[in-house]
């Protein structure tokens, strides 16, 4: 997607050939900075400390990841090394895995000498499939939206509710969830976007509020709890989000609040979309609530709040008081029930095992 103008993937690989260039996602929307991946622990660093989140994204980063590493060390014990480093940065998003079996498919019967370049090559093509991806999900997105906008008789505007960042800085571009948002604003479609700001982290507020303004698209921020409100009195047309990982039986796990917000959707009878590429598809599991393990991050991000200072520095606030404690559990799961459609590059699959077996057949995206 273009950023004044100037097109940018949120990963890419430098013009030396070797070297990894991200968007720092911890600086934005303050600060637009680009930084140097140069090394395995760089690439581990930043899925750990989210200067690069977002399941594809986080993805695609292993997989450059892999390619630092095997630059220091092409043997089998180092590649095992690296995959069980990048696999502990963050437990919920498999994606992670699925980078990196692919990654460890291909080059573990490989002869050391042959690596690396395929290990660049992989990484590249993994990143080119992944906008291919995500712009399939936005055609068959902007079908469904369409559908929802005649119902409305065409008039006023198409209202959208999303949580979180499921947006181009969350894959290598275009996004999930954003990605027919995109399409339908540039097919003429007139969307208004309800970002939920999504503490404690604020991935609305800071990133798909940024990228939403970039690109043009009408928005308004609303706190986390104000959706159920909004829906209640006919404000919201459609909800869509992104997911983390999604069983075989269509169970969504993503951003805390999602399934907040798949209740007050459902209780309103509005239309509750998860966008999502099949990497993102775990076939493994089935109850999303039982199986998928939660990322539980550092109580800090509760504690406090980042933003601009009246001086103009990006600075945190303490919110609670110095005796409290907090516990801050980064993901949820809304079970298949709540869901109206998986919205992903194959079509809308109903969100049941016999709707993404229907698309999907075999399972072809293992992560483990
Ligand atoms: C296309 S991204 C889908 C999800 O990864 C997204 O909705 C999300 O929850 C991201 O969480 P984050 O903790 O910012 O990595």
């Amino acid at each position: 997607m273009k950023i004044d103008g100037i097109p940018y993937r949120s990963i890419w690989l430098k013009d030396d050939g070797w070297s990894v260039g991200i968007i720092d996602q911890t600086r934005l929307p303050h600060e637009f900075r680009i930084e140097r991946l140069t090394t395995l622990g760089d690439a581990a660093h930043a899925i750990k400390a989210m200067l690069v989140r977002g399941a594809p994204l986080i993805g695609a980063t292993a997989a450059y990841g892999i390619c630092l590493g095997l630059r220091a060390d092409t043997g089998d014990a180092a590649l095992e090394n690296m995959s069980e480093t990048l696999i502990a940065t963050r437990p919920t998003a498999v994606n992670l895995r699925w980078a990196i079996r692919a990654m460890r498919e291909l080059l573990l019967p490989l002869s050391e000498a042959e690596r690396v370049s395929a290990a660049y090559e992989k990484a590249a093509q993994i990143c080119d499939e992944d906008v291919a991806i995500n712009s399939a999900i936005g055609d068959h997105g902007l079908e469904v939206f369409r559908q929802i906008w005649e119902a409305k008789g065409k008039t006023g505007k198409l209202n959208i509710l999303t949580h979180c960042n499921a947006g181009w800085l969350a894959t290598v571009d275009w996004g999930t969830a954003l990605s027919p948002i995109y399409k339908a604003h540039d097919a003429g479609i007139p969307v208004h976007v309800w970002v939920d700001e999504t503490r404690p982290r604020n991935q609305g507020a800071h990133l798909t509020c940024w990228e939403l303004g970039k690109h043009g698209v009408d928005h308004t921020l609303i706190v986390d709890n104000v959706g159920g409100h909004l829906m209640q009195h006919g404000l919201v047309d459609l909800c869509i989000t992104g997911t983390d990982r999604t069983t075989a039986a269509g169970d969504v796990c993503n951003k805390v609040g999602t399934y907040l917000k798949a209740l007050a959707a459902k209780d309103n009878n509005v239309p509750f979309y998860v966008a999502l590429p099949g990497p993102t598809i775990d076939w493994e599991f089935e109850d999303g609530v039982k199986d998928i393990p939660i990322e539980i991050r550092d109580g800090h991000e509760v504690d406090y709040i980042q933003g601009l200072d009246r001086t103009g520095a990006v600075s945190e606030v303490r919110i609670l008081p110095e005796e409290s404690g907090s516990a801050n559990y980064a993901f949820d799961v809304t079970p298949a029930r709540l869901v109206t459609g998986l919205i992903t590059e194959r079509g809308v699959a109903e969100a049941s095992k016999e709707g993404l077996a229907r698309l999907y057949g075999q399972s072809v995206y293992k992560a483990s």
